[in-house]
């Protein structure tokens, strides 16, 4: 668990940013915390501002006004180089060089710091067992699996042991299962070396799996941010009642279908609404892993089976 008395290693202090020649802020007087240690997924629709603060995150961009504080100094020209060096980024494209060996890949952050080849092979190889590539050192990235890419992406990342890891869709690219994969692999990776990991995405059941924080931007502005389990079990805003709507299964029973289980993310009144409008009638729920199991019948049945009397 983060230590709610650590002090936040990041700092968004009245953070705004416009791009050149538009005409409104991507980012608009955005005051945000991150504590250590926690796991902070940052969400919202399209054009929200998400991968604008990842770039401020990352020191690759600077705000037009506000304050942005990392591990307690105020990020500038002075702070910007040794910010960076502690700082690993995770892409949705995965970033790998074509023309260099899965090891050359791991190994470049290494090169541009100047540690000696030895020294940098020997730690890109410990970082490749890590993330379970310890054979695909000499392999080229086009021989690999979209996951196996973002493996090699997430090594390169943490070969230099940084404190805090941006992860912008890092799993966007993926399939679902390749997907659940790497968010295990961040989970532990995060949890073993005390990292802060900063993960954008617009896919909620990253957030459901990984995170620990959320913060929701609408229209560059953070509109409501908290502890994962509160937003998502009793949103606040619109824009997160919209996210998590547009993320409602939508279950229909076929015809002559009258009982089904179904994993659903949560039981809240949202969901419950949209069980309704779908006309399926809920018989029974248990807890799962992953939200609740929830067996639904079709609304014309007049006595429901039971349960336990029926196929998974
Ligand atoms: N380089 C740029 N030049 C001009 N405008 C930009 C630039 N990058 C982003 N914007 C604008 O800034 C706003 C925020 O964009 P940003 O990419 O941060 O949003 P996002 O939430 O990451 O969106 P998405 O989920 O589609 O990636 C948008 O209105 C976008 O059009």
């Amino acid at each position: 668990m983060p230590d709610p008395h650590a002090p936040d290693v990041l700092a968004f202090q009245n953070v705004c940013k416009t791009y050149p020649g538009q005409p409104r802020p991507a980012l608009d007087d955005l005051t945000l915390r991150v504590p250590r240690g926690s796991r902070m997924g940052i969400i919202g629709r399209s054009g929200a501002g998400k991968s604008t603060l990842v770039r401020l995150l990352s020191g690759l961009d600077t705000p037009d006004a506000g304050e942005l504080r990392v591990r307690g100094e105020v990020l500038g020209p002075a702070t910007r180089a040794a910010h960076q060096a502690r700082t690993g980024l995770v892409f949705q494209q995965f970033n790998l060089l074509a023309q260099r060996t899965v090891l050359r890949n791991v190994t470049l952050p290494l090169e541009l710091r100047g540690v000696p080849r030895a020294r940098r092979d020997a730690l890109a190889r410990e970082q490749l067992g890590l993330v379970g590539l310890g054979d695909y050192a000499g392999r080229y990235p086009a021989q690999l699996s979209g996951g196996q890419k973002q493996r090699v992406g997430i090594a390169r990342a943490l070969v230099t042991a940084p404190d805090l890891l941006l992860a912008d869709e890092a799993t966007s690219a993926l399939d679902p299962e390749t997907s659940a994969g790497i968010l295990q692999l961040l989970l532990e990776l995060q949890r073993e070396r005390d990292l802060t990991l900063v993960i954008v995405t617009h896919q909620l059941e990253v957030v459901r799996a990984v995170t620990t924080h959320v913060a929701v931007l609408e229209g560059g502005q953070l509109v409501e941010s908290g502890e994962t389990g509160a937003v998502l079990r009793d949103p606040r805003h619109t824009a997160t009642r919209a996210l998590l709507d547009a993320h409602r299964p939508q279950v229909t029973l076929a015809p002559g279908e009258t009982l089904r289980r179904v994993t659903l993310p949560d039981l809240t009144a949202g969901t419950l609404a949209a069980l309704a409008r779908s006309g399926a009638r809920l018989v029974q729920a248990e807890p799962h892993p992953q939200g609740v199991d929830v067996w639904l019948a079709a609304p014309a049945t007049e006595a429901a089976p039971q349960p336990g009397a029926v196929p998974a």
